[in-house]
């Protein structure tokens, strides 16, 4: 199955973003005849603060209903039924009501809605340039770990800031995930530094490929203008970058080869090792047997419990 990773530079106005999403997605499906496409973090809108993240935000129907949605919602279901192929949303701004979340929706070819995810983990932090974020201001936080099937390939479900918590992604890989969806508004400061790296750590050790389409360059935020790092990538369960986008909006696409993965879990069986061990590390941290001046903690059966 080939996938193609959408890189976009959106901004507050949700009509310019929703034509520029369909452009792109219909220039990649001309050019490389992908089976699904995925789009970046937030498609709908970046910017304008808490009043233009409210207007673009949209009410989505009841999980599973088939009702109709919104004007992004039915874009993204118009492009999968009328090019046949799966189409994976990065994320939507979701009215949820007193909340909003930022969500993912993924359509099958026929235009069915197949799985829908709400970003777990929030980004409050400050940037090494002192910019402050705080999306549980505006977000809430989703309490569920998704996984979908398509064209024969189990895909999993994260969101930008999620890529900094690697038992996500091995949760993911337990349920069956053979690629992991990161759709993306990383900073330029974080991404710099962390970008690449963290998504190739991720794909090394859930040996899962990566897929991370990404919002690139400026827009505006109170005022301030701020920038997106890019470098959408597709990284293979090796680690290897195997597509990336040059800098401005774009795409890559890339073959999802499943002897690839294949290969990776046989030669290097870090799942069963880890599950030959079975300890259970966060549990081993609470505890210090013991102390003096170094610590040491038993990894006895109150951490590695007997196999079930
Ligand atoms: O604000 C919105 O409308 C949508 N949310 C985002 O764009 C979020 C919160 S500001 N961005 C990230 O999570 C970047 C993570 C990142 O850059 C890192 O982990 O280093």
């Amino acid at each position: 199955m080939r996938v193609s990773v959408i890189q976009m530079n959106q901004g507050s106005d949700k009509a310019a973003n929703l034509e520029q999403a369909r452009r792109l997605v219909e220039a990649a499906v001309e050019a490389d005849r992908p089976g699904l496409v995925t789009l970046p973090e937030t498609w709908t809108n970046l910017g304008g603060g808490r009043e233009s993240r409210r207007l673009a935000a949209e009410a989505l129907p009841p999980e599973g209903s088939g009702a109709a949605g919104g004007p992004a919602y039915e874009m993204l279901r118009g492009l999968a039924r009328r090019h046949g192929i799966h189409v994976h949303g990065g994320s939507m701004i979701e009215d949820g009501g007193e909340k909003l979340f930022n969500t993912t929706v993924v359509f099958d070819p026929a235009g069915g809605e197949i799985a829908r995810y709400r970003k777990i983990h929030l980004f409050d932090i400050t940037g090494p340039d002192g910019t402050g974020y705080r999306e549980s201001a505006l977000y809430g936080a989703g309490d569920r770990l998704v996984t979908f099937e398509a064209g024969g390939v189990t895909f999993g479900c994260t969101i930008c800031y999620d890529i900094r918590f690697a038992e996500e992604y091995l949760a993911l890989r337990r349920l069956g995930a053979e690629a992991i969806f990161v759709p993306s508004n990383f900073t330029l400061q974080t991404g710099k530094d962390h970008w690449e790296v963290l998504m190739k750590a991720r794909a090394i050790e859930s040996q899962c490929w990566i897929l991370a389409a990404a919002s690139w360059g400026q827009y505006e935020e109170r005022g301030a203008t701020r920038s997106v790092y890019g470098h959408s990538l597709v990284a293979d369960p090796w680690g290897h970058v195997v597509a990336k986008v040059s800098d401005g909006t774009g795409w890559a696409t890339a073959r999802i080869d499943r002897a690839v993965t294949a290969r990776v879990r046989r030669d290097m069986p870090v799942l069963e090792h880890r599950a030959a061990r079975r300890v259970d590390f966060e549990a081993a941290a609470r505890r210090v047997d013991f102390e003096g001046a170094a610590r040491r903690v038993d990894l006895d059966a109150a951490v590695r419990p007997a196999t079930p």
